[in-house]
Protein backbone atom coordinates (compact mmCIF):
# COMPACT_ATOMS: atom_id res chain seq x y z
CA UNK A 1 0.00 0.00 0.00
CA UNK A 2 1.53 3.08 -1.04
CA UNK A 3 -0.69 5.44 1.34
CA UNK A 4 -4.18 5.33 2.74
CA UNK A 5 -6.82 4.89 5.08
CA UNK A 6 -5.96 2.63 7.69
CA UNK A 7 -7.22 0.63 11.47
CA UNK A 8 -5.35 0.97 14.05
CA UNK A 9 -5.66 0.73 17.67
CA UNK A 10 -4.29 2.02 21.08
CA UNK A 11 -5.04 2.73 25.00
CA UNK A 12 -7.05 5.97 25.71
CA UNK A 13 -6.19 7.82 29.08
CA UNK A 14 -8.11 5.64 30.59
CA UNK A 15 -6.37 2.51 29.83
CA UNK A 16 -9.13 1.58 27.77
CA UNK A 17 -8.08 -0.75 24.56
CA UNK A 18 -10.25 1.22 20.72
CA UNK A 19 -9.71 1.04 17.47
CA UNK A 20 -8.94 3.99 15.59
CA UNK A 21 -9.56 4.86 11.83
CA UNK A 22 -5.84 6.09 10.93
CA UNK A 23 -3.47 7.18 7.44
CA UNK A 24 -0.64 5.18 6.19
CA UNK A 25 1.84 7.53 4.63
CA UNK A 26 5.82 6.96 3.50
CA UNK A 27 6.04 4.84 6.38
CA UNK A 28 4.44 6.05 9.27
CA UNK A 29 1.03 5.85 10.65
CA UNK A 30 -1.39 9.31 11.03
CA UNK A 31 -4.46 9.90 13.40
CA UNK A 32 -6.08 11.29 10.31
CA UNK A 33 -9.29 9.97 10.12
CA UNK A 34 -10.60 9.86 6.52
CA UNK A 35 -13.75 7.50 6.69
CA UNK A 36 -16.14 10.33 7.28
CA UNK A 37 -19.26 11.13 4.98
CA UNK A 38 -18.89 14.05 2.95
CA UNK A 39 -14.76 13.93 2.83
CA UNK A 40 -15.07 15.10 6.67
CA UNK A 41 -11.44 14.76 8.20
CA UNK A 42 -10.28 14.35 11.69
CA UNK A 43 -6.56 14.95 12.47
CA UNK A 44 -4.85 14.92 15.38
CA UNK A 45 -1.48 16.70 16.87
CA UNK A 46 0.63 16.84 19.59
CA UNK A 47 1.89 19.52 21.22
CA UNK A 48 4.99 17.61 23.01
CA UNK A 49 3.99 19.93 25.85
CA UNK A 50 5.01 23.33 24.41
CA UNK A 51 2.43 25.95 23.15
CA UNK A 52 2.24 25.13 19.09
CA UNK A 53 -0.07 23.58 17.13
CA UNK A 54 1.99 20.26 17.53
CA UNK A 55 2.94 17.85 14.36
CA UNK A 56 0.57 15.25 13.32
CA UNK A 57 0.57 11.94 16.03
CA UNK A 58 2.11 9.36 14.40
CA UNK A 59 3.32 6.10 15.08
CA UNK A 60 5.93 3.54 13.22
CA UNK A 61 3.45 0.70 13.40
CA UNK A 62 -0.42 1.52 14.00
CA UNK A 63 -0.45 0.34 17.76
CA UNK A 64 -0.79 3.70 19.82
CA UNK A 65 -0.07 2.22 22.91
CA UNK A 66 2.95 3.86 24.51
CA UNK A 67 1.49 5.99 27.89
CA UNK A 68 2.39 9.35 26.30
CA UNK A 69 -0.13 8.71 23.09
CA UNK A 70 -3.41 8.31 25.59
CA UNK A 71 -4.16 11.84 24.91
CA UNK A 72 -4.39 11.70 21.17
CA UNK A 73 -6.13 8.41 21.06
CA UNK A 74 -9.02 9.71 22.75
CA UNK A 75 -8.88 13.40 21.34
CA UNK A 76 -9.01 11.56 17.87
CA UNK A 77 -11.51 8.52 19.05
CA UNK A 78 -14.21 11.27 20.89
CA UNK A 79 -13.96 13.77 17.91
CA UNK A 80 -14.96 11.22 15.86
CA UNK A 81 -17.92 10.05 18.01
CA UNK A 82 -18.52 13.91 17.81
CA UNK A 83 -18.77 14.29 14.40
CA UNK A 84 -20.42 10.90 14.01
CA UNK A 85 -23.26 12.64 16.85
CA UNK A 86 -23.97 15.91 15.08
CA UNK A 87 -23.83 14.02 11.82
CA UNK A 88 -26.31 11.02 12.38
CA UNK A 89 -28.66 13.16 14.72
CA UNK A 90 -28.62 16.94 13.42
CA UNK A 91 -27.36 16.18 9.77
CA UNK A 92 -24.72 18.32 10.95
CA UNK A 93 -21.17 17.95 8.80
CA UNK A 94 -18.33 19.29 10.90
CA UNK A 95 -18.57 22.30 13.54
CA UNK A 96 -19.66 24.32 10.27
CA UNK A 97 -21.68 22.01 8.07
CA UNK A 98 -19.31 22.37 6.00
CA UNK A 99 -16.79 19.62 6.14
CA UNK A 100 -13.91 21.46 7.97
CA UNK A 101 -11.59 19.09 9.28
CA UNK A 102 -11.44 18.88 12.98
CA UNK A 103 -8.21 19.21 14.22
CA UNK A 104 -7.32 18.67 17.71
CA UNK A 105 -4.23 19.68 19.80
CA UNK A 106 -2.92 17.81 22.59
CA UNK A 107 -0.17 17.48 25.14
CA UNK A 108 -0.54 21.08 24.99
CA UNK A 109 1.50 23.42 27.79
CA UNK A 110 2.69 21.83 31.05
CA UNK A 111 0.43 20.94 33.84
CA UNK A 112 -2.48 22.74 32.20
CA UNK A 113 -6.05 22.58 33.31
CA UNK A 114 -7.74 23.45 30.41
CA UNK A 115 -9.32 22.51 27.34
CA UNK A 116 -10.72 24.96 24.60
CA UNK A 117 -11.59 25.92 21.06
CA UNK A 118 -9.13 28.21 19.74
CA UNK A 119 -11.29 29.27 16.77
CA UNK A 120 -9.98 26.88 14.50
CA UNK A 121 -9.21 23.69 16.70
CA UNK A 122 -9.65 22.44 19.75
CA UNK A 123 -6.62 22.07 22.57
CA UNK A 124 -6.65 20.12 25.77
CA UNK A 125 -3.84 20.15 28.61
CA UNK A 126 -2.66 16.84 30.36
CA UNK A 127 -3.91 18.66 33.76
CA UNK A 128 -1.48 18.93 36.37
CA UNK A 129 -2.49 14.88 37.82
CA UNK A 130 -4.59 16.62 40.65
CA UNK A 131 -7.00 18.31 39.61
CA UNK A 132 -7.38 16.21 35.81
CA UNK A 133 -5.73 14.09 34.12
CA UNK A 134 -5.35 14.61 30.29
CA UNK A 135 -8.53 16.56 29.43
CA UNK A 136 -9.53 14.59 26.53
CA UNK A 137 -9.76 11.38 28.48
CA UNK A 138 -13.64 12.67 28.33
CA UNK A 139 -16.26 12.10 26.05
CA UNK A 140 -18.04 14.86 27.51
CA UNK A 141 -15.11 17.09 27.56
CA UNK A 142 -14.86 17.11 23.92
CA UNK A 143 -17.93 17.27 23.02
CA UNK A 144 -18.55 20.58 25.21
CA UNK A 145 -15.50 21.74 23.18
CA UNK A 146 -16.29 20.71 19.58
CA UNK A 147 -19.97 22.25 20.77
CA UNK A 148 -18.35 25.85 21.23
CA UNK A 149 -17.36 25.46 17.89
CA UNK A 150 -20.84 24.86 16.43
CA UNK A 151 -21.95 27.52 18.67
CA UNK A 152 -19.52 30.29 17.33
CA UNK A 153 -20.63 29.21 13.65
CA UNK A 154 -24.37 29.71 14.57
CA UNK A 155 -25.60 31.77 17.36
CA UNK A 156 -22.49 33.10 17.97
CA UNK A 157 -23.46 33.59 21.72
CA UNK A 158 -21.25 36.39 22.89
CA UNK A 159 -18.68 34.77 25.85
CA UNK A 160 -19.77 37.59 28.62
CA UNK A 161 -22.52 37.57 31.24
CA UNK A 162 -25.92 35.91 30.13
CA UNK A 163 -25.26 34.95 26.38
CA UNK A 164 -21.75 33.95 27.38
CA UNK A 165 -23.21 31.52 30.23
CA UNK A 166 -25.88 30.08 27.42
CA UNK A 167 -22.82 29.37 25.62
CA UNK A 168 -21.15 27.35 27.96
CA UNK A 169 -24.63 25.90 28.87
CA UNK A 170 -25.23 24.93 25.49
CA UNK A 171 -21.38 23.02 25.54
CA UNK A 172 -22.79 21.02 28.49
CA UNK A 173 -25.63 20.20 27.09
CA UNK A 174 -24.59 18.76 23.87
CA UNK A 175 -21.72 17.29 26.28
CA UNK A 176 -24.69 15.80 27.66
CA UNK A 177 -26.65 14.69 24.63
CA UNK A 178 -23.45 12.76 23.17
CA UNK A 179 -22.71 11.21 26.66
CA UNK A 180 -25.95 10.87 28.42
CA UNK A 181 -24.73 8.46 30.91
CA UNK A 182 -24.81 10.85 33.61
CA UNK A 183 -25.53 14.13 34.45
CA UNK A 184 -22.05 15.19 35.39
CA UNK A 185 -19.19 16.96 33.04
CA UNK A 186 -15.94 15.83 33.03
CA UNK A 187 -15.81 12.99 35.97
CA UNK A 188 -13.56 11.10 33.44
CA UNK A 189 -11.03 13.17 33.63
CA UNK A 190 -11.75 15.56 37.15
CA UNK A 191 -9.54 14.84 40.28
CA UNK A 192 -8.35 11.14 39.82
CA UNK A 193 -7.75 10.57 43.55
CA UNK A 194 -11.61 11.66 44.21
CA UNK A 195 -13.94 9.27 43.30
CA UNK A 196 -17.58 10.44 41.86
CA UNK A 197 -17.11 13.95 41.66
CA UNK A 198 -17.32 16.25 39.11
CA UNK A 199 -16.67 19.55 37.61
CA UNK A 200 -20.34 20.52 37.12
CA UNK A 201 -23.95 19.07 37.35
CA UNK A 202 -26.67 19.10 35.02
CA UNK A 203 -28.96 18.14 37.48
CA UNK A 204 -27.92 20.08 40.35
CA UNK A 205 -25.66 22.86 39.46
CA UNK A 206 -25.73 23.62 43.19
CA UNK A 207 -23.22 20.59 43.83
CA UNK A 208 -20.68 22.21 42.38
CA UNK A 209 -21.03 25.93 43.54
CA UNK A 210 -23.42 26.77 40.68
CA UNK A 211 -26.58 28.55 41.00
CA UNK A 212 -29.91 26.77 39.87
CA UNK A 213 -32.33 29.38 39.64
CA UNK A 214 -32.19 33.37 38.70
CA UNK A 215 -32.58 34.50 42.34
CA UNK A 216 -29.01 32.95 42.57
CA UNK A 217 -27.81 34.99 39.43
CA UNK A 218 -24.19 35.54 40.32
CA UNK A 219 -22.50 39.03 39.40
CA UNK A 220 -19.23 39.19 39.07
CA UNK A 221 -16.42 40.64 36.90
CA UNK A 222 -14.36 37.83 36.99
CA UNK A 223 -14.89 34.48 34.38
CA UNK A 224 -16.47 36.88 31.83
CA UNK A 225 -19.42 37.46 33.86
CA UNK A 226 -19.35 33.92 35.37
CA UNK A 227 -20.02 32.08 32.60
CA UNK A 228 -18.92 28.95 34.12
CA UNK A 229 -20.79 29.53 37.13
CA UNK A 230 -23.91 31.36 35.91
CA UNK A 231 -24.74 28.08 33.22
CA UNK A 232 -25.84 26.49 36.23
CA UNK A 233 -29.20 28.68 35.43
CA UNK A 234 -29.96 27.19 31.48
CA UNK A 235 -28.16 23.92 32.81
CA UNK A 236 -30.92 23.35 34.86
CA UNK A 237 -33.94 24.69 32.52
CA UNK A 238 -32.41 21.69 30.77
CA UNK A 239 -32.12 19.03 32.91
CA UNK A 240 -35.77 19.79 33.65
CA UNK A 241 -36.53 19.70 30.02
CA UNK A 242 -34.49 16.56 29.00
CA UNK A 243 -36.37 14.51 32.51
CA UNK A 244 -39.69 16.02 31.20
CA UNK A 245 -39.51 15.33 27.52
CA UNK A 246 -36.74 12.96 27.25
CA UNK A 247 -33.75 13.52 25.33
CA UNK A 248 -34.56 12.48 22.07
CA UNK A 249 -36.85 15.34 21.61
CA UNK A 250 -35.11 17.78 24.08
CA UNK A 251 -31.74 17.17 21.89
CA UNK A 252 -33.79 18.21 19.00
CA UNK A 253 -35.21 21.55 19.60
CA UNK A 254 -31.70 22.65 21.30
CA UNK A 255 -29.95 22.29 18.43
CA UNK A 256 -32.96 24.43 16.45
CA UNK A 257 -33.36 26.74 19.10
CA UNK A 258 -28.78 27.11 18.87
CA UNK A 259 -29.18 26.43 15.03
CA UNK A 260 -32.50 28.82 13.88
CA UNK A 261 -33.47 31.14 16.48
CA UNK A 262 -30.46 32.49 19.24
CA UNK A 263 -28.25 34.74 17.85
CA UNK A 264 -25.06 36.56 19.80
CA UNK A 265 -26.68 38.99 22.48
CA UNK A 266 -29.45 36.15 23.38
CA UNK A 267 -29.94 36.18 27.31
CA UNK A 268 -31.47 33.71 29.50
CA UNK A 269 -35.37 34.98 28.53
CA UNK A 270 -34.32 34.91 25.17
CA UNK A 271 -33.12 31.06 25.33
CA UNK A 272 -36.13 30.47 27.01
CA UNK A 273 -38.36 31.64 24.00
CA UNK A 274 -36.19 30.26 21.70
CA UNK A 275 -36.68 26.74 22.94
CA UNK A 276 -40.36 27.48 23.06
CA UNK A 277 -40.56 28.61 19.62
CA UNK A 278 -38.31 25.69 18.25
CA UNK A 279 -40.76 23.56 20.55
CA UNK A 280 -44.09 24.98 18.56
CA UNK A 281 -42.14 24.32 15.36
CA UNK A 282 -41.44 20.62 15.95
CA UNK A 283 -43.93 19.35 18.16
CA UNK A 284 -46.62 22.43 18.74
CA UNK A 285 -48.10 23.80 21.88
CA UNK A 286 -48.63 20.11 23.53
CA UNK A 287 -47.40 18.67 26.68
CA UNK A 288 -43.90 19.40 25.63
CA UNK A 289 -44.26 23.04 25.13
CA UNK A 290 -45.98 22.91 28.78
CA UNK A 291 -42.86 20.94 29.92
CA UNK A 292 -40.44 23.80 28.39
CA UNK A 293 -42.74 26.67 29.95
CA UNK A 294 -42.57 24.62 33.32
CA UNK A 295 -38.31 24.09 33.12
CA UNK A 296 -37.95 27.86 32.77
CA UNK A 297 -40.63 28.61 35.21
CA UNK A 298 -38.36 26.56 37.56
CA UNK A 299 -35.50 28.28 37.08
CA UNK A 300 -36.98 31.54 37.50
CA UNK A 301 -36.57 32.83 34.04
CA UNK A 302 -39.44 34.00 31.94
C1 LIG B 1 -11.60 22.64 32.00
C2 LIG B 1 -11.93 23.98 31.41
C3 LIG B 1 -11.32 25.14 31.91
C4 LIG B 1 -11.66 26.38 31.36
C5 LIG B 1 -12.60 26.49 30.34
C6 LIG B 1 -13.23 25.35 29.85
C7 LIG B 1 -14.28 25.46 28.77
O1 LIG B 1 -14.18 24.71 27.77
O2 LIG B 1 -15.20 26.30 28.94
C8 LIG B 1 -12.86 24.08 30.38
O3 LIG B 1 -13.41 22.93 29.86
C9 LIG B 1 -14.65 22.55 30.32
O4 LIG B 1 -15.34 23.24 31.00
C10 LIG B 1 -14.99 21.15 29.93
C11 LIG B 1 -16.33 20.61 30.19
C12 LIG B 1 -15.15 20.19 31.04
CA1 LIG C 1 -20.50 13.06 31.84
ZN1 LIG D 1 -16.71 25.79 27.76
Amino acid sequence: VTHGATSGYGYGVLGDYKTLNTYYYNGWYYLYDVTKPMNGVIETRDANNGTTQGGYSVDSNNAFTSSGQAADVDAHKYAGIVYDYYYNTHNRNSFDNAGSTIISTVHYSTNYNNAFWNGNQMVYGDGDGTTFIALSGALDVVAHELTHAVTERTAGLIYQDQSGALNESMSDVFGYFVEPNDYLMGEDVYTPGISGDALRSISDPTAYGQPDHMNDYYYTSSDNGGVHTNSGIPNKAAYNTIVSIGKTKAEKIYYRALTVYLTSSSDFSDARAALLSSTADLYGYGTEYTAVENAWDAVGVY
